[in-house]
């Protein structure tokens, strides 16, 4: 059949919400051949590396997968625990923490997963999983605040793609950005809050986020205007004038230009100006992961620090923290708003045993 169906559907059984939190996905070990398989589904995604097909393929296979992979597995080992990846095992650590506390509020009603953009589990896996268990009404919840085409974009068209076979197709709601969410607002500011309790505060705040090339922004993507919002928002509820924090980006591939100012100059530069001390947080990144970890809490450390820094804080993302999943959890809730009742019109039901002749 060219279409998929329900193999275990019954009448009788419940229909059911999913909840699937999504992230970028990571290599399956901090090795060359996994990162070589990794680096190529990854950027072989047209959101991602907007370059004609033909040249990039060529760029891509003949140069960056002969030079990257080994890189960027001595990266990851830096970062690789006993858990495995850090992206990886604080995504489940969320989905297990909003998993049981749906559960307690909502019983089996509320079935909650995560799936990765590339590697595994992959979105169409569990999407089908979710299907088979009953899911009849689907919310996608992508872990990236900021919306860029480049990440919530390409998992919204992996959901399309993972869905392309179905035969029954569920009622879908997509959260494509939660950047300005009050609660998620309020968890940053909590965690800056937090460690200036334990660290005392520095000269500047630095509100780092993965960057994007230019010329996405100048093409209409919002990114960039939604990390200032974020950015702006936690200022605000932190109390901090406009010379108490900065915005800037990181993790630049390739030779083109990306959103500036860049995170690594910037920390270059800064102590020649008289700041001295800085603290470092990434609120685009709801776990972390090699780009937080490695990225700023190594290699950035060290540009700062040569540049005649004298002391340099990185505030972790927000992980599985108790406020993060709370506010996940509104977030989720106030996107499942009408889906509560999720029983199934008893009618239809009927209507579709008589059809079928079966009272399956
Ligand atoms: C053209 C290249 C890239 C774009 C555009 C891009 C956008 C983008 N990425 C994230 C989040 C993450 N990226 C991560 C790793 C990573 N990113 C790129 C390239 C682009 N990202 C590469 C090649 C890599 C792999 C690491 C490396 O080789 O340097 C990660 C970490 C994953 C992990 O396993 O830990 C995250 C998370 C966002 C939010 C974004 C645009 C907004
Ligand atoms: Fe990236
Ligand atoms: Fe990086």
């Amino acid at each position: 059949m060219k279409y998929r169906s329900n193999e275990t559907f019954t009448h009788k059984q419940a229909d059911k919400i999913g909840v699937l939190l999504t992230n970028l996905g990571t290599p399956e070990a901090p090795e060359k051949g996994a990162l070589k398989r990794y680096l190529r589904e990854f950027l072989s995604d047209p959101r991602v590396v907007e370059v004609p097909k033909l040249i990039w393929w060529m760029i891509l296979n003949l140069v960056i997968l002969n030079i990257r992979p080994k890189r960027s597995a001595h990266a990851y080992s830096t970062v690789w625990t006993e858990r495995g990846s850090p992206l990886m095992f604080h995504t489940q650590d969320q989905t297990n923490a909003l998993a049981a506390s749906m559960q307690q509020k909502y019983g089996d009603k509320v079935v909650v997963d995560f799936a990765m953009r590339y590697g595994s589990p992959s979105i169409k896996s569990v999407t089908q999983n979710m299907l088979e268990k009953g899911v009849r009404q689907l919310l996608v919840l992508p872990l990236y605040p900021q919306y860029s085409g480049a990440t919530n974009g390409s998992t919204f068209d992996a959901l399309g793609e993972a869905l392309r076979k179905t035969r029954w197709i569920p009622d879908v709601r997509f959260i494509s950005h939660y950047h300005d969410f009050t609660p998620y607002i309020d968890a940053v500011a909590g965690s800056i809050t937090e460690h200036w309790a334990i660290h005392g505060r520095a000269d500047k705040l630095i509100f780092t986020y993965h960057g994007i090339p230019k010329r996405y922004l100048t093409a209409g993507d919002p990114y960039h205007c939604e990390c200032y919002k974020t950015s702006r928002l936690v200022a605000e509820k932190l109390g901090l004038g406009k010379d108490e924090y900065m915005v800037t980006f990181q993790s630049r591939f390739g030779r083109e230009e990306w959103l500036q100012p860049y995170t690594d100059h910037t920390l270059k530069s800064l102590p020649e100006q008289g700041v001295k001390s800085v603290q470092m947080i990434c609120p685009g990144f709801s776990a972390d992961c090699l780009e937080t970890i490695e990225e700023i809490g190594i290699e950035n450390r060290d540009y700062f620090l040569e540049a005649g820094g004298e002391r340099y804080e990185y505030i972790a993302a927000l992980n599985a923290q108790p406020e993060h999943i709370a506010a996940l959890e509104s977030l989720i809730e106030k996107n499942l708003g009408g889906w509560e009742c999720p029983e199934r019109d008893s009618q239809l039901s009927a209507e579709l045993a008589t059809a079928m002749g079966s009272d399956k």
